[in-house]
């Protein structure tokens, strides 16, 4: 019968940990431009605080904001410049050079500045170009009196220094998906290596004498290029191992080699319910050092998956050297898909020191006709385990793939796709979301809202086309 699906995931938490320990040595720095993509391993914190100076946020002249008070365009201030400051020129020194006008008026001082030029001292606010008038220009034709017909206030259309990011601010959580969003703020502070968690190697291996030969009446496999993509989604690196056919000799020599080589990780689809050909189980059950977590969760689709893991190695402690996890995933693709996003990833994502996925909450968008077949199905049988010995089976988790979308008032809804079987996948091609059905009493949830997650593992954000 197996066991419920949030037990399954306390299970699963509790091997990835311990993984997660054993792989800390392998963090790495590596060169800022080609970190998007990896999870950053530790906290990156501020060296400095930004930006370092004072600087112009507009094109115009840094005056003193308080000789402004009062003026109007019928009694406007007046200011004469003493020079100009371009960007990236060095900071403005009292004693330079100034201009060599002579001014009739008693006119205040203000200093010509740029985008992005060091305030100078003494001067608080920058006026721009559009809000003055030119009195008098100077022999190249500049500026050399300018009129200010409306008060400003003080720091005006001035960046401060330390006004963007605090020193010793963390920038970027340990376990953060770096994107290439990050690199504007790590390369302002001049950070060019980021510390980043050394991504897990997968092997995947399909099962079934259908997968081995190739005739035209056989099915296509579809569950490897599928995990090999959805990991390389992840950025997680992936190899395909072939297909095993299903004898139990061959079986056990492809996982025992599999075993040996060093993977971080392995996956199978196939050959773990209860047919006379699935022998994946009990070759696990026989192979050294290798460890049956669970087999079967109460979860729909994917049921029969079984989740293992080889210890190697003993130091003093007695803890492994190392861990190989197994997940052997159900045959059918859309059980696999299903087991994959709700158990792979939640490993995987322990593993790489990332957070739990965040779900987004909709209101599920129920056909009239999908509730009935549900609840008639679930009288009959829940998981595929009929009640005849009496024993309450665990509660079920359901999994749906649909579409996840705004409505114009801003409400999100979850549609799942018409067809649910674990063998259909035409549905997969446009469907934007899995959607978790919790077990009736389990959820904190509202009635009527579910929880959602991306339909593919390594994306963030949702496709959200508006309801029509
Ligand atoms: N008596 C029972 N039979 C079945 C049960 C059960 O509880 N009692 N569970 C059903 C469920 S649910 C699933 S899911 C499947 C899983 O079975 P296996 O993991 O043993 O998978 P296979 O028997 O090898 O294959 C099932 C099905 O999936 C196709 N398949 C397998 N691998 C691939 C692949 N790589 N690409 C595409 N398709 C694949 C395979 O051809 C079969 O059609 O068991 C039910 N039976
Ligand atoms: O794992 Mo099966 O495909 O639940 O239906």
């Amino acid at each position: 019968m197996g066991i419920s699906y949030s037990e399954a995931l306390l299970l699963i938490e509790s091997v990835a940990k311990l993984h997660r320990a054993l792989r800390r040595d392998n963090d790495a720095y590596i060169e800022l431009e080609n970190a998007v993509g990896r999870v950053v391993a530790e906290d990156i914190v501020s060296p400095e605080a930004t930006p370092a100076v004072d600087t112009s946020a507009m094109d115009g002249y840094a005056i003193q904001s308080h000789k402004t008070a009062g003026a109007s365009p019928q009694k406007p201030a007046r200011f004469r410049v003493l020079g100009r400051i371009r960007a990236g020129e060095a900071p403005w020194a009292e004693d330079r050079e100034l201009s060599d006008e002579s001014f009739e008026n008693d006119a205040s001082p203000c200093i010509e500045i740029m985008t992005g030029g060091i305030f100078p001292a003494g001067f608080d606010a920058c006026v721009k170009y559009e809000d003055t008038k030119t009195a008098c220009r100077n022999r190249n034709g500049l500026a050399s009196e300018i009129l200010v017909g409306k008060p400003l206030l003080h720091n005006a259309n001035k960046r401060l220094a330390g006004s963007d990011i605090a020193k010793g601010q963390v920038v970027v959580k340990a376990g953060t998906t770096l994107q290439s969003h990050h690199v504007l703020p790590l390369a302002s502070l001049g950070i060019e290596a980021v510390p980043v968690v050394k991504d897990p190697g997968v092997a995947v291996y399909s099962t079934g004498d259908e997968f081995v030969a190739s005739e035209p009446w056989l099915p296509r496999d579809t569950n490897t290029p599928y995990l090999i993509s959805a990991l390389l989604d992840m950025s997680v690196s992936a190899f395909s191992l072939g297909a095993l056919s299903d004898d139990e000799r061959q079986v056990y020599h492809g996982l025992e080699a599999a075993l040996a080589e060093g993977h971080d990780m392995i996956l199978t689809s196939g050959g773990v319910s209860k047919g006379r050909f699935d022998h994946v189980a009990s070759v696990l059950g026989n192979l050294d050092g290798v460890h049956i977590v669970f087999h079967g969760v109460s979860m729909r689709p994917g049921h029969p998956v079984l989740f293992a893991y080889m210890a190697a190695g003993r130091d003093e402690a007695g803890n492994p050297r190392t861990i190989v996890p197994i997940f052997c995933l159900p045959g059918n693709p859309g059980a696999a898909a299903a087991c994959f996003r709700f158990l792979v990833v939640p490993y995987l994502r322990i593993l790489r020191s990332q957070p739990s996925e965040v779900p987004l909450i909709a209101r599920l968008q129920q056909r009239p006709s999908a509730a009935t077949a549900t609840d008639s199905n679930m009288k009959a049988s829940v998981n595929g385990h009929s009640h005849i010995d009496g024993v309450q089976p665990p509660p079920l988790d359901r999994f749906q793939h649909g579409v996840l979308m705004a409505t114009e008032q801003g409400e999100l809804v979850a549609r799942p796709s018409e067809e649910q079987s674990p063998a259909k996948l035409g549905p997969y091609a446009s469907a934007s979301c899995w959607i978790h059905n919790k077990p009736l009493g389990s959820s904190k949830l509202d009635a009527g809202l579910v929880e959602c997650y991306p339909i593919s593992p390594g994306k963030g954000l949702f496709p959200c086309p508006w309801v029509r």
